[in-house]
């Protein structure tokens, strides 16, 4: 995927082996066509991704400092929720299903939303990515490793009250069909129980950053910058005033 060779012969196997579970059609992988066709590979895929995941429960703000992080650092978003929402509004094979899971409350399979992930980091030109919603589950992390075969050098996790994330998700007037009270306080179980335990792997790995989720967006993200601004391969491409030529923020 990324020029890790090394990788490249697992991500493959993995790879086909998914697809076939999920009767997608064979079609020439990504990484064959690095190794075919070295001047397809873009300068920065030369190095393995920047990954963060975005965790947090339904409501917590994650989309809304998302934004914040995209605009200051560059990176790219992927949600896996907007992802899905795709799968449901073009009526792919797997929307239905996508749909009813989702006006349950209920978590996608994660091979379906591994796949999707995937595929958006294969066909980016990017080598910075924001990963919001993901993993939801221990299953979703644990595939992520098997099939894309990259770890994230950041997790963050926006901390939030169960009130405050209902009364921001009956608010939010999107026409979700996951924001009405009864879906809600379905999200809100199946967090704790499938995401918990995902929130604590990466706090025993070191790379979990809290962040109090509660407050004004913007004092929000003056706990997220600091995180970021540490990282090198950021640094590079975060927003500079052309005028006062100062990084802002
Ligand atoms: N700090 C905040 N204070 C008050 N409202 C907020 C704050 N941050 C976000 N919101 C609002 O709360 C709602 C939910 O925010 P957002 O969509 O960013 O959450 P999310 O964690 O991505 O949710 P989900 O997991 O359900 O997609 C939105 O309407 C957003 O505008
Ligand atoms: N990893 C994921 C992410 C999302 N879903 C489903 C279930 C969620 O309730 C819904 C909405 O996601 P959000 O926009 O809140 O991130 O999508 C999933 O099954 N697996």
């Amino acid at each position: 995927m990324w020029r890790r060779v090394t990788l490249l012969s697992p991500m493959i196997s993995s790879s086909s082996r998914s697809q076939a579970a999920f009767g997608l059609t064979a079609r020439k992988s990504f990484a064959t066509e690095i190794i075919n066709s070295e001047e397809r590979v873009s300068p920065s895929k030369e190095k393995a991704p920047f990954i963060t995941f975005v965790l947090g429960g339904p409501g917590s703000g994650k989309g809304t400092q998302c934004e914040r992080i995209v605009e200051t650092f560059g990176l790219t978003h992927l949600s896996a929720g907007d992802l899905l929402r795709r799968e449901i509004a073009l009526n792919t094979k797997n929307g239905a299903t996508i749909l009813n899971l989702i006006k349950d409350g209920k978590i996608v399979p994660s091979e379906v939303t591994v796949k999707l992930l995937q595929k958006e980091l294969e066909s980016s030109d990017s080598s910075k990515f924001l990963i919001d919603g993901f993993p939801r589950t221990e299953e979703n992390r644990v595939a992520f490793e098997r099939i894309v075969r990259a770890d994230p050098d950041v997790v963050l996790f926006f901390d939030c009250p169960e009130e405050e994330m209902v009364k921001r998700v009956l608010n939010r007037n999107q026409g979700r069909v996951d924001d009405n009270i009864t879906t809600m306080r379905k999200r809100l179980k199946i967090f704790e129980a499938l995401n918990r335990p995902v929130i604590e792997y990466y706090k025993n790995k070191g790379k979990l950053y809290t962040i109090n989720a509660v407050g004004d967006v913007d004092d929000i993200f003056q706990q997220v910058l600091p995180i970021f601004s540490s990282f090198e391969q950021l640094k590079e491409s975060r927003n500079v005033n052309p005028k006062t030529s100062l990084v802002e923020n």
